[in-house]
């Protein structure tokens, strides 16, 4: 359990460091999703409901981020990558952010509640509950299948930007839904890979510290395998079409060669000549989900004009 006593001085935190708390970089690729999912709805949505459905999204997205750093502190930390997070260099306090976590969840919740519909209030407030909940205070420290599972959370914004518009979850969104699902291992495990010695100090059990790094590699060729007929299954959808179709196969074609490159390289190999591998393939996961979303969007944007879609 995270010890968060030890992270009660007040300190001297600023603006910039409550933005901080609400892992913004993490999350504009997570108010993406949503947005899109929203705007490729067959229903048309007021603008000024549409925008108020999307900052209480952002907002109930950045509150989960809060709630994680409140209960990580201890794993922050320790880790290279995540010690100048404002919990951990002692500028926001973990009650502050717990505070701060649970009041703006409550906030975002209820006021999506009123500006949309009930169902996708409760579809945020289980995703908020299972990346807070589900994934940091359980799955991660006790399984190395933590991020399989508790990328379902990351998984749920597109659906809650079309359960805003439609009030209803169906095949496009569950389909959304299962395109970030099956991306979230390879995105996260490439970047484990080389980071592996953070995790291991910190005592996570990430796969690439509790499995090894060639057991990582075997996982990430499997589900980039699976992740490719969910990706381009899509594109004959509602929300597919040809310019989608062009797309999911280029980027679905480009991360298996990606994978297939990771799972090639062994240990014997420099490490820097692995890593560079594994973080080019990391970079190009988060150009790979925002391409895809944004031919979703491409596709809904040129039906007006008779173009996009079958
Ligand atoms: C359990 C699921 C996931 C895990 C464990 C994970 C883990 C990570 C980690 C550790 C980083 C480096 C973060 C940092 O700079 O502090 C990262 C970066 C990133 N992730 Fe994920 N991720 C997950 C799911 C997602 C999802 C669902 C999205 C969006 C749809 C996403 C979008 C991003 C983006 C945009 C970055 C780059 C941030 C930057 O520029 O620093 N991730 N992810
Ligand atoms: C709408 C809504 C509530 C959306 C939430 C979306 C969500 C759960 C995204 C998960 C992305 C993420 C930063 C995982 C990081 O894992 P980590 O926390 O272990 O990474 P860290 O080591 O960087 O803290």
């Amino acid at each position: 359990m995270s010890d968060i006593r030890a992270y009660e001085q007040p300190g001297e935190a600023g603006f910039g460091d409550y933005v901080q708390l609400l892992k913004p970089r993490v999350m504009s690729l997570v108010v993406f999703t949503a947005l899109v999912g929203l705007l490729v709805a067959p229903v048309g949505v007021h603008p000024v409901i549409a925008f108020a459905s999307i900052l209480f999204v952002a907002l109930g997205a950045g509150a989960s981020g809060a709630l994680n750093m409140w209960w990580d502190a201890d794993i922050d930390a320790v880790m290279r990558r995540t010690k100048g997070r404002p919990v951990p260099a002692g500028k926001v306090t973990a009650g502050e952010a717990l505070a701060v976590g649970l009041g703006l969840s409550g906030i975002a919740v209820v006021m999506l509640g009123l500006a949309a519909n009930w169902l996708s209030a409760g579809l945020l407030a289980f995703t908020i509950f299972f990346y807070a909940v589900v994934y940091s205070m359980w799955l991660k420290r006790s399984t190395p299948q933590n991020i399989v599972i508790g990328g379902a959370a990351g998984a749920f914004p597109p659906m809650i930007g079309w359960a805003c518009a439609t009030g209803t979850v169906s095949i496009e969104s569950v389909l959304m839904f299962a395109l970030i699902f099956m991306w979230t291992p390879p995105h996260f495990w490439a970047l484990a890979l080389f980071m592996k010695d953070d995790y291991s100090n910190a005592g996570v059990p990430m796969l690439t510290v509790t499995h090894g790094r060639r057991s990582t590699r075997n996982h990430i060729l499997v589900y980039t395998i699976l992740l490719a007929p969910v990706a381009v299954g899509a594109a004959f959808t509602s929300i597919g079409g040809p310019i989608y179709l062009a797309a999911a196969v280029a980027l679905n074609a480009w991360f298996l060669v990606g994978a297939w490159r990771i799972w090639k390289r062994h240990e014997d190999a420099a490490e820097a000549d692995n890593y560079a591998v594994e973080k080019s393939v990391f970079r190009f996961s988060l150009y790979y989900l925002f391409l895809h979303f944004g031919a979703f969007l491409a596709e809904a944007a040129l039906k007006p004009y008779g173009m996009g879609g079958w």
